[in-house]
């Protein structure tokens, strides 16, 4: 049977195109490396950025539409190939609404020395709650990726996790969400590189860091007005 689009899926796909120039504006990906996908609200459907496509030539059309377990359901080209590791994050995590992963090269420098990175910054605090936490090595090719992502995240309030030798994956409420993580991630890995280079970080006491990422989440920016809530 024929799939059937809605305006939600299209929206998704011009949503997910869109944001991977979010992905080239904040030097988080070189040539095609890195993939942004998006759940659409409501379904069990996956929009995800077509494999080894230049940033360039990606257009709303060229986006991929999967179920969960990666069968495709609208497009032409090949999914990501880092499909199946997102979509074990949208069937373990259904609070995800979108996935990021990039190769972004400070982060990607600590997933080389496998080393968490320190929450010893209050930008760390606000967005990521603690440290970014360090995943297992695991080749593409197999669930083995998207279980590190979800078993790491677990016990961590980080929207971000490092996956050792490889690079960041980054989770949130919707694609923007989680794009914002993949840039803010980059940012704190390179400062608190910087950082360490010239002595050793002082960590955050965790009460200031709870009270740091309550503010944040809660208080910073434009809060609904009551009658918005
Ligand atoms: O990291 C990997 C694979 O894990 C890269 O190939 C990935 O960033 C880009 O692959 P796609 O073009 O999305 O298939």
């Amino acid at each position: 049977m024929s799939f059937k689009t809605t305006a939600a899926v299209e929206e998704m796909k011009v949503k997910v195109c869109n944001l991977h120039a979010e992905l080239l504006r904040w030097g988080l990906v070189t040539w095609t490396s890195g993939n942004v996908s998006g759940r659409v609200p409501g379904t069990d459907l996956i929009v995800i950025k077509p494999s080894g496509v230049s940033y360039d030539d990606l257009k709303p059309e060229l986006m991929v539409v999967t179920d969960l377990e990666g069968k495709i359901l609208d497009g032409e080209l090949a999914p990501s190939s880092d499909a199946e590791s997102h979509n074990v994050v949208y069937q373990r995590m259904p609070e995800v609404g979108g996935v990021v992963h990039t190769h972004s090269p400070y982060a990607t420098a600590w997933a080389a020395r496998a080393e968490p990175i320190p929450c010893v910054i209050t930008a760390m605090a606000d967005e990521f709650g603690g440290e970014i936490p360090l995943g297992p090595f695991a080749r593409i090719g197999s669930d083995a990726i998207g279980k590190g992502i979800v078993e790491t995240l677990q016990g961590h309030r980080s929207p971000a996790v490092i996956m050792q030798n490889h690079g960041v994956f980054t989770i949130g409420k919707d694609p923007k969400a989680a794009v914002k993580a993949a840039v803010m991630a980059e940012d704190v890995a390179r400062t608190v590189h910087i950082s360490r280079q010239l002595g050793e970080p002082v960590p955050i006491p965790q009460a200031d860091i709870d009270k740091l990422y309550d503010r944040y989440q809660n208080v910073y920016g434009q809060q609904p007005s009551p009658k918005e809530q």
